[in-house]
């Protein structure tokens, strides 16, 4: 068996090893269809995939037709990458390196019609936070409005007439030069329509990052787009059943999960969190991890009795999308760049709302009236007693 580090894909090892009836069998109880519903990709795409060492893969959602709506069909592409140059280079040099291989992979999501692509969790720098050290990983903080990562994004946002989600490092100047971890919302011509900043932060193994930022101040916005309602529910907010729900409340159709996460902590959680969220809102999720292991000039620790060490661990990828009818694409590689793009028909939420009624059925007045009472200082639990 191939070590944590190596497995391409569990997906890969199940229609390596599974065939026939078997593996429909497997297809339809596993990811909710019989077929995978792969979308052909131009060959010129395929050879610069290849050429330069990323994945695509590419899958249709059917969905019913309807009387009185027209379809509305969208093109949606996550990237999963590894950093580019080591992390004891020039600041400037890793951030330019991530920008360069990024670059390829969004002119072939260009290439092959996406219309909406998220990055990964603070996708232009190493995931530094495991350090605790503020130099020099705080200069990687930028503006959301006009910082390095937004300026070179709302360039290739114009030339494919594409809206994309970037999530950074932010630097908020007007506010004593506080850092978060923010998700920019650049749309189809380059305009950044809004931000939004992680609800909730870790302090959970190597994950640092409360040593950097605070939880977000920002809600839980929805952004209405020319290619549908998009939210962000940053990474260790996928944890967060509640943060899932408020942007359904909000009116989402699409929710991207972008996430920095290892192998040791969390691979057995993956696939469960962003895919019961599609189904409990009725909404498209894309759940998007970093590859690779990155690993840091200094030792470092994080009281939970490991010695110190220098790597964080293996950031898994992983990558996948899942329809509001629990339906799901098969994942990225564990291992490798990649591109999944998926296209959904945003009628298929309103659809499933129709079919089970959840968004009907949840009861938001009930919970409402519960959550007041258990914030208060003085909230007696409802407990019923034996006695
Ligand atoms: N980046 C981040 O929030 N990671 C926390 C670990 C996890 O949620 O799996």
């Amino acid at each position: 068996m191939a070590a944590s580090s190596e497995l391409q894909s569990l997906d890969l090892l199940i229609s390596k090893n599974l065939s026939g009836i078997e593996l429909q069998e497997y297809n339809r109880i596993h990811y909710g269809r019989t077929q995978h519903n792969e979308l052909s990709i131009k060959e010129s795409t395929q050879e610069t995939a290849k050429e330069n060492g990323f994945e695509i893969a590419s899958y249709d959602f059917p969905t019913k037709k309807e009387e009185t709506r027209s379809p509305r069909i969208v093109r949606v592409g996550v990237i999963q990458h590894s950093i580019a140059t080591s992390t004891d280079k020039p600041l400037v040099e890793q951030r330019q390196g991530i920008f360069e291989k990024i670059r390829k992979i969004i002119e072939a999501a260009g290439e092959e019609g996406v219309n909406v692509l998220c990055l990964q969790e603070a996708w232009s720098m190493p995931f530094a936070f495991c350090t605790r050290e503020k130099q020099p990983w705080c200069e990687f903080a930028e503006s959301a409005v006009n910082g390095p990562s937004t300026q070179f994004l709302k360039d290739l946002a114009i030339k494919y007439g594409m809206v994309i989600v970037s999530p950074i490092l932010e630097r908020d100047e007007i506010h004593g030069d506080t850092i978060w971890n923010t998700a920019v919302v650049i749309n189809e011509v380059g305009k950044v329509i809004g931000k939004h900043r992680k609800n909730h932060i870790p302090r959970v193994g190597d994950f640092n990052e409360s040593t950097y930022y605070f939880e977000g101040n920002t809600g839980h916005p929805v952004f209405d787009t020319k290619y549908g309602k998009i939210a962000i529910n940053i990474c260790y907010g996928r944890h967060h059943p509640l943060n899932w729900l408020m942007f359904g409340v909000n009116g989402a159709e699409i929710v991207f999960n972008p996430s920095a996460t290892v192998a040791g902590l969390s691979e057995h959680l993956w696939a469960v969190e962003a895919r019961n969220a599609a189904i409990a809102n009725s909404y498209f999720t894309f759940a998007i991890n970093r590859v690779g292991t990155e690993s840091f000039p200094n030792e470092f620790t994080s009281g939970d009795g490991k010695p110190a060490h220098k790597e964080f661990g293996h950031f898994y990828g992983s990558s996948y999308c899942t329809a509001p009818d629990g339906a799901r694409t098969p994942s990225l590689s564990r291992v490798k760049d990649g591109l999944l793009i998926s296209q959904i028909d945003l009628n298929l939420c309103r659809q499933i709302k129709d079919k089970w009624g959840f968004t009907m059925t949840q009861r938001l007045d009930l919970y409402a009236d519960s959550l007041n009472k258990a914030v208060k200082h003085d909230f007696v639990p409802q407990v019923v007693s034996n006695n």
